[in-house]
């Protein structure tokens, strides 16, 4: 089974406007409302993809009904431990005329010692050799920082595959447990390496130092400039597919629905890559954070391309 993990789960208001004019009163005039968070995106595109994940982490209890019809419509399973609070509401604006997209994500709901108990208890109970788990998103506050560690060496004594995705202090304390993989896009990849963007094989001989130290997949995104995918045994990059960007939230998520959904299914290494940007740029073309179509997926995977690097 795959099992989704999000701590800091957010209901994202994707606001389409024609620009962005700062300290005016400005007038969209087209909002869309999706249950979001990393780990919910990645199950919701798993489920496009034709599989199935179970979505756990934690949920607001002040607006939680509005969630988890949200997520019972797409059929999408989940078992939430509930918290004091509201789940936040993120804000994606999609500038129209220049194609500027902005986030802004709050913090998010205070989490207690005892949510947090409640959780380590949850996925120890869950846990079984071969499951995958995505672990990813920011950390709510009160979330020790080494939340993600701890439950990475937890899993991975379980026997159980970890995709690994966040951002700045979680992804630096997180990757001490060596998950199997992660996908950092490269503003966190520079966080960890300082690594010129344009410089692919720097970019490749910095993911190859996670590898010798026990990762053994490290996908880079690049946003429009495309990503990178290195193994043990290969190193590769594409450019991002030609597509009609509507929406850019969660196509980091939907490589990681992606590289789950292709573990699941034994794929090779090359095969995942492919799907991870037939699933990004399905998604881009969607609307806020819908989950792209399978056929459309199944378009861009015919066009996707990939280039070796290295050799
Ligand atoms: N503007 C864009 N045009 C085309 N493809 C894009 C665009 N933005 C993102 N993508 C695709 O989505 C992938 C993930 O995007 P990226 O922004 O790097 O991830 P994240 O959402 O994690 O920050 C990219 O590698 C690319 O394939
Ligand atoms: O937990 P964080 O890092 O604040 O990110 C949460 C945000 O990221 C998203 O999961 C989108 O992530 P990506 O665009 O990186 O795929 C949104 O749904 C959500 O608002």
């Amino acid at each position: 089974m795959i099992y989704t993990i999000t701590l800091n789960p957010a209901m994202d208001m994707t606001v389409y406007i024609d620009v962005l004019k700062k300290g005016q009163v400005n007038r969209s005039h087209y909002c869309l409302m999706d249950a979001g968070g990393k780990g919910i995106n990645v199950s919701k595109v798993i489920k496009a993809l034709g599989g199935q994940s179970i979505a756990l982490g934690f949920l607001g209890n002040d607006n939680k009904d509005w969630f988890l019809k949200y997520l019972k419509d797409m059929q999408i399973d989940f078992d939430f431990i509930f918290v004091d609070g509201l789940t936040r509401t993120n804000i994606k604006i999609v500038e129209t005329a220049q194609k500027v997209y902005t986030d802004l994500n709050q913090n998010g709901f205070e989490v207690k010692k005892k949510d947090i108990s409640l959780l380590f208890e949850k996925i120890d109970r869950i846990a079984k050799t071969d499951d995958i788990f995505v672990l990813s998103g920011s950390l709510p506050p009160g979330a020790d920082e080494d939340v993600y560690v701890e439950l990475i060496r937890m899993l991975k004594q379980k026997g159980a595959k970890v995709i690994f995705d966040a951002d700045g202090k979680a992804l630096e304390r997180g990757i001490i447990g060596k998950p199997d993989v992660i996908k950092p896009n490269i503003h966190e990849f520079k966080c960890l390496f300082d690594v010129d963007e344009n410089d692919l094989n720097s970019i490749v001989n910095s993911a190859r130092k996670l590898i010798e130290n026990g990762i053994k997949k490290v996908l880079i995104s690049m946003g429009a400039k495309g990503a990178v995918f290195v193994t043990e045994n290969l190193a590769l990059f594409a450019k991002a597919a030609e597509a009609k960007v509507k929406s850019t939230t969660g196509a980091g998520d939907s490589m990681v629905a992606a590289i789950s959904y292709g573990l699941s299914q034994n794929m090779d290494d090359i095969s995942i890559f492919k799907l991870s940007l037939a699933c990004a740029a399905a998604k881009v073309s969607k609307e806020g954070v819908k989950p792209p179509e399978k056929n459309k997926i199944e378009e861009f995977l015919e066009k996707t391309k990939l280039e070796r690097l290295g050799e």
